[in-house]
């Protein structure tokens, strides 16, 4: 059995795309039951799980009014007291739930939803992509007839004469618009204030219900239309920042040309595809799975999976990936992983999930908004009951300006604007080949300082090859050793070997056998040993040997002057004395100078760590422009190193995710190249660079400083013009109509702003 000198202590698992992740949702929009002031959560980042399947034993329940998430936790909560339920799976773009349950529970389940406030309806199928779509254009029509029928009440308050009739028909006018936009949110407002709790639908109904009964009911009716609407373009808004990722999934065919066993080639459902399966792919078409090429040669568009814009080579041992574009040249490949387990759906799995996590602003705006809305009702309240018993203000003029107040209250552009720009955020770094674990790590990283990078695998390609052998004794046959060597080193899958076993075998002129290797053993950091022929030898680096007393200064002069070239000497040996040199050159990664470049442009130390030894470390830093070098360090010495370099949080670790799993899991935000191309969940990194670009690695760094500014001049536009109108209402004529306009354009204007991330 091979054994690998690296520690894989690291579990290996895959994705969970079985995840239950509509867990995640209520998290995405306020933290469950806590968002309190959005109704707008609709829009948030959560991410929507793919529409629930109707399976057999599942209840698919419609419900309208649900497009929150807070409102799914309320949902959720009065689903606990009913007993026997399987899997929830919420769906808050086409509105749907669906619940594993026995179908004697669906009574309890329907009257449980009930109590929640929201009617619902049964379902047979999930409503199509189309359904959702033409849902929405209906809904759209009915707000612009309701903004319609609004403006008609405002023309007849204005033109119309002061009689009774005038007066009826204009409230008639309003009371269509407000039954034409406002019916969903005036329910889940009432439901809100009977259960105590001062969200942004409870404010709206309260100022609709509150002018309408003091008079003012075009005003009314204005509000409730604009406000509909406002939030319908912010939730298509939305949707779109989300579609960047979605999208990515559409990107891979439903259908893949697969071989039959008499040879035939027949189209099938990629999801039937199994591992081990023989597909082909036309030039110009689109992979449906994941493979390895087993014949013909084609340049490979990957750009959807690894965000590089050049087309790869491939040709037969190659890995192809779902989703990518086979240009030149017709490919076969054998299949690694089925439909649902390809890399491009691992992305876009842990995309979704990543948008389910609050970052951190997203969490001071929740928790800001939800001191900020109370406060103002409060205040509200104050001046409609104030200002006429302290000042002698007229009752219904006071109650106006309260009014006013509670619809600027609304903190809808504050609470929409966070989880936009996160969400673009996020998509923009996927689309870039950057898989971000949760948009707490795209805020992180802009405060990173240092990075510590890995030298072997992620500085350099990380495949070694033996350049140089040495024979220290002149009493031994070198052919013989030779093979000896190689069985040993052949054992072994560190990279050091096994360039040390490729080069040796490469030069064996007959089709030698490895020889048998007994007792073998690996020792972390050092190297292996055994015994072969009846030797028991030790291959590994000076440090052992030195260790064993079994170095010379003859012997270091020698390995000195590979080192100072940037090559790893190992040494053969057995309990007496050196036998042989061998030294193994690595190349570094072609963009690896410039990305160490880019980060000190960002003024973020760049550190490598490694296990080799110092001197080779050094020759290596120094041609790509990096000064501070920890050399043989052992796995938990990069740990610690990475703990030590500064202050928490601003260390960041760049590694494969092997076998450096504890040092990215120590940093601040751990990264991880090449990882589309390894079966090895990298899941102590928290960011995934899909190529083996390490520049990647800084334009996340640009990226999650773009995200932040955008994030603080939105909350500052946000805050700002509620401010202004703030001023405006005490002290000016600011109109609620006029309240909810400018909360309708900060809303937009922060929308837009945000979505800017996606343009590249
Ligand atoms: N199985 C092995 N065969 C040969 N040499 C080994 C082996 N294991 C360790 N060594 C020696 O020990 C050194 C340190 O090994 P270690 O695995 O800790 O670091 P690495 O992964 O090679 O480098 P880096 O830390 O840069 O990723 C290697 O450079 C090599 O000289
Ligand atoms: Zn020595």
């Amino acid at each position: 059995m091979p054994s690998h000198s690296h520690p894989h202590s690291h579990p290996h698992g895959n994705h969970g795309h079985d995840h239950p992740h509509a867990h995640d949702h209520a998290a995405a929009c306020g933290s469950a039951g806590n968002c309190n002031n959005c109704n707008n959560c609709n829009n948030c980042g959560d991410a929507s799980a793919p529409t629930p399947a109707a399976a057999d034993g599942a209840l698919l329940l419609r419900i309208p009014a649900m497009d929150c998430p807070t409102e799914e936790a309320l949902i959720r909560q009065a689903l606990a007291d009913v007993a026997d339920l399987g899997r929830l799976q919420f769906d808050l773009a086409a509105r749907t739930l669906a619940v594993d349950a026995p179908p004697a529970t669906w009574g309890a389940v329907t009257a449980a939803v009930a109590r929640a406030g929201f009617t619902s309806e049964l379902l047979s199928a999930p409503p199509s992509a189309e359904a959702t779509a033409s849902a929405r254009r209906r809904e759209r029509t009915r707000l612009l007839a309701a903004l319609a029928v609004a403006l008609g009440a405002e023309l007849l308050h204005a033109i119309g004469p002061d009689d009774a009739v005038w007066h009826a028909a204009g409230m008639l006018f309003a009371a269509v618009a407000i039954a034409l936009s406002g019916f969903a949110v005036l329910g889940k407002g009432l439901a809100s204030l009977a259960r105590w709790r001062l969200d942004i639908n409870a404010l709206m109904s309260v100022a609709v219900i509150g002018a309408f009964v003091i008079g003012q009911w075009p005003e009314a009716a204005m509000v409730m239309a604009l406000y509909s609407l406002a939030e319908l373009i912010e939730a298509a808004s939305v949707a779109r920042a989300r579609q960047a990722i979605t999208g990515l999934l559409a990107l891979s065919p439903t259908q893949a040309e697969v071989r039959q066993p008499d040879g035939s080639w027949r189209h099938m459902d990629a999801k039937a595809v199994a591992p081990g399966d023989t597909v082909r792919v036309k030039p110009g078409e689109r992979l449906a799975l994941d493979g390895t090429v087993s014949t013909g040669r084609s340049a490979v568009d990957q750009s959807p999976v690894t965000g590089e814009s050049i087309p790869v080579d491939k040709g037969p041992g190659d890995p192809v990936f779902a989703g990518t574009v086979n240009q030149s040249g017709a490919l076969e490949f054998r299949v690694t992983r089925s439909a649902t387990d390809t890399v491009l759906a691992g992305i876009i799995h842990a995309v979704e999930a990543a948008q389910s996590q609050r970052a951190p602003t997203q969490r001071f705006v929740d928790r800001f908004a939800s001191i900020y809305t109370p406060a103002v009702f409060v205040l509200a309240l104050a001046v409609a009951l104030g200002a006429p018993l302290l000042l002698g203000w007229p009752w219904l003029a006071a109650a106006y300006k309260a009014l006013v107040l509670l619809v600027i209250a609304c903190p809808c552009a504050l609470v929409i604007s966070t989880p936009v720009t996160v969400v673009s955020g996020l998509a923009a770094a996927a689309r870039r080949g950057i898989l971000i674990k949760g948009g707490v790590h795209l805020e992180q990283a802009r405060r990173l300082r240092v990075m510590a990078l890995d030298k072997t695998g992620t500085l350099t390609a990380g495949h070694p090859r033996l350049v140089a052998q040495q024979w220290m004794a002149d009493d031994l046959d070198p052919m013989r050793w030779r093979r000896v060597a190689r069985s040993l080193a052949a054992r072994s899958d560190h990279p050091v070997s096994r360039a040390i076993a490729a080069g040796l075998a490469g030069e064996a002129s007959e089709a030698q056998q490895p020889l048998p290797v007994d007792d073998f053993g690996a020792e972390v950091g050092r190297g292996v040993q055994g015994r072969v022929d009846g030797h028991e030898l030790i291959l590994g680096n000076h440090r052992w040997l030195h260790e064993r007393g079994l170095c010379t200064p003859a012997l270091e002069a020698a390995m000195q002057a590979h080192e100072a070239q940037g090559h790893t000497v190992s040494l053969l040996a057995d309990a007496h004395r050196v036998l042989a040199l061998f030294a193994v050159a690595d190349t570094p990664r072609a963009s690896a100078r410039e990305a160490v470049a880019e980060l000190q442009a960002l003024g973020v130390r760049p550190v490598m760590l490694t296990g080799d030894n110092p001197v080779t470390a050094q020759a290596i830093a120094a041609t790509l422009g990096i000064t501070d070098v920890r050399a043989q360090l052992l796995p938990h010495d990069k740990q610690a190193a990475v703990a030590a370099l500064g202050e928490p949080g601003t260390v960041g670790m760049v590694g494969d995710g092997i076998n450096d799993a504890p040092s990215l899991a120590a940093a601040a935000v751990g990264f991880s190249l090449g990882a589309a191309g390894t079966d090895t969940a990298k899941e102590a990194a928290d960011v995934l660079v899909m190529n083996d670009d390490l520049r990647r690695v800084a334009e996340t760094l640009r990226l999650s400083r773009r995200t932040h500014g955008l994030l603080w001049q939105n909350i500052t536009l946000a805050l700002g013009i509620k401010a202004v109108f703030f001023g405006l209402a005490v002290f000016g004529s600011a109109t609620m109509w006029m309240a909810v306009f400018a909360d309708m354009g900060a809303s937009l204007l922060v929308v837009g702003n945000g979505l800017r991330l996606l343009r590249r």
